[in-house]
């Protein structure tokens, strides 16, 4: 990329020399050099006196303490906004700021375009509002749209999302003759809300979905490497997308009580037309159970309250008893790490100590608890924990922080699977994505990855 460099000025008249080099711009002045990624560079305006340069930067990480005991948690990092101003007027100066904006990674978009965002105001540490008057409006600003084609809707209880989601499919996507954007604001829960209230209008188009966190997990935000809200504004001016994929979740009953092996195809499934979609988790035992249980203390707690309800989880060491159905699975063979392809079907029974189901590599930013886990295959990863003891629990959850190495352990299961079929044998509570089921004895949950663009449903490119 060709280097280009002018002589500025600051606003007290001090003189500054502002370059380009590959990708990062940089001031230097006698109070010294800033660097900054050009891609973090959101917006270029110009008023009557100067030009501002707007950015969105992570700020320089501190020396970590010595004496600081170490979390297994990384130090979440998180984009702060920030603007520099150059006194206008200089010749030299429009040519430089010309050639700078046409290098910003900010995609034209169509003037007509309407942009809904659903935020959650209660998500994460309770600021998402702030965050969208301090950050996300005024990055959305820098689109070629005006603020009347921006609009809010804040979900007011469980639930809400589902329905603002819906009813904006149907009364919105389904005749706007304008493109749209849709964003999530807030977390996980938040994010399967709105995922699930618009496929329930069942209608046939192409979705962009922005997905801004600012939960507690943000588990498909991490795996898309989307760090804070400000980063998830990036993508969406940036305007790469990719297809979202789905699982689909079905509930049904086995009417053949027997241990015989092909007790999935005796299953009445509910007559649901619009089964539930997840992107992120399903779970059963442990991981359902902190999911479930730890919500009673989500008034008085933060993050603390999951390590919590583990905790006494880790003494209970209550099991699982079900059996399983797996249709194109493969297993992976953590010696010669390779995967084994398995037969058309595998059957498994067992008392579970751990059971959960993901399409990320990681719930939680440093919990790579499906690390061979993937947004575009076509696969939901399986991680199996049979008669395990609270200590081997212990040990695989701890392996799962230190970079997903727990799949070496020699008890835990590790699969791949485009269907899954889950029979359990007593009553129970299931984990969809942060949402709690109640599942009855011999009661049948199938899981089914959807392919992209499936005929007649709705399709979510989401932004990269
Ligand atoms: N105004 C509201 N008051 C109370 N609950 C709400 C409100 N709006 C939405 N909710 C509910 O809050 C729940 C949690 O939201 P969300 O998942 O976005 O945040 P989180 O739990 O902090 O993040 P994560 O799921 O990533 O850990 C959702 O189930 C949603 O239905």
């Amino acid at each position: 990329m060709a280097h280009i460099t002018a002589i500025a000025s600051s606003p007290d008249k001090k003189k500054i020399s502002i370059s380009t080099h590959d990708d990062i711009f940089e001031e230097d002045s006698d109070e010294g050099r800033l660097t900054i990624p050009i891609k973090d560079i959101f917006a270029i305006k110009k008023d009557q006196s100067s030009y501002i340069v707007y950015y969105a930067s992570y700020p320089a990480t501190e020396p970590e303490a010595e004496t600081a005991s170490k979390s297994l948690r990384p130090t979440a990092k998180s984009r702060q906004l920030a603007e520099l101003r150059y006194n206008a007027g200089d010749e030299a100066l429009n040519t430089f700021f010309d050639v700078l904006r046409q290098r910003l990674d900010i995609k034209t978009i169509d003037p007509n375009t309407h942009i809904h965002a659903i935020l959650n105001p209660v998500s994460g540490s309770r600021t998402t509002r702030k965050q969208w008057q301090d950050v996300i409006l005024p990055m959305l600003l820098a689109l070629n749209i005006s603020e009347s084609q921006i609009h809010l809707h804040l979900t007011q209880g469980t639930g809400d999302g589902s329905k603002i989601a819906a009813d904006l499919a149907s009364n919105v996507l389904a005749k706007a003759g304008y493109p749209i954007i849709i964003l999530s604001i807030g977390g996980d829960g938040t994010l399967h809300e709105v995922i699930n209230g618009m496929s329930q209008a069942q209608i046939a188009v192409n979705v962009q979905l922005g997905i801004v966190p600012s939960g507690s997990g943000n588990a498909y935000a991490t795996a898309l490497g989307i760090s804070d809200p400000a980063d998830g504004i990036l993508r969406v001016l940036g305007g790469k997308t990719q297809p979202l994929r789905t699982i689909r979740v079905s509930f049904g009953q086995c009417t053949d009580s027997t241990s015989g092996q092909s007790w999935h195809e005796s299953v009445k499934f509910k007559d649901n037309v619009q089964d539930p979609r997840i992107m992120v988790v399903f779970s059963w035992g442990f991981h359902a159970q902190i999911v479930s249980k730890s919500e009673y203390l989500r008034p008085f707690m933060g993050n603390s309250r999951f390590s919590l309800v583990a905790g006494f989880l880790l003494w209970w060491m209550p099991r699982y008893a079900g059996n399983i159905v797996l249709k194109d699975s493969k297993l992976f063979d953590s010696k010669s790490q390779t995967w084994k392809e398995a037969t058309e079907t595998t059957f498994m029974n067992g008392n579970y100590s751990y059971f959960l189901a993901a399409k990320m590599p990681e719930l939680e930013p440093g919990f790579r608890i499906a690390p061979l886990a993937s947004t575009t295959d076509d696969y939901v990863d399986l991680v199996l924990l049979k008669d395990g003891s609270s200590d081997e629990l212990k040990s695989a959850l701890y392996r799962a922080f230190d970079n997903g190495n727990h799949i070496h352990e020699p008890k835990l299961e590790y699969l791949k699977t485009k269907e899954l079929y889950l029979r359990v044998q007593h009553s129970t509570e299931v984990c969809l994505d942060g949402e709690i089921h109640k599942i009855p004895k011999g009661g049948v949950v199938r899981l089914e990855v959807v392919k992209p663009l499936t005929q007649g449903e709705i399709a979510f490119q989401t932004f990269i």
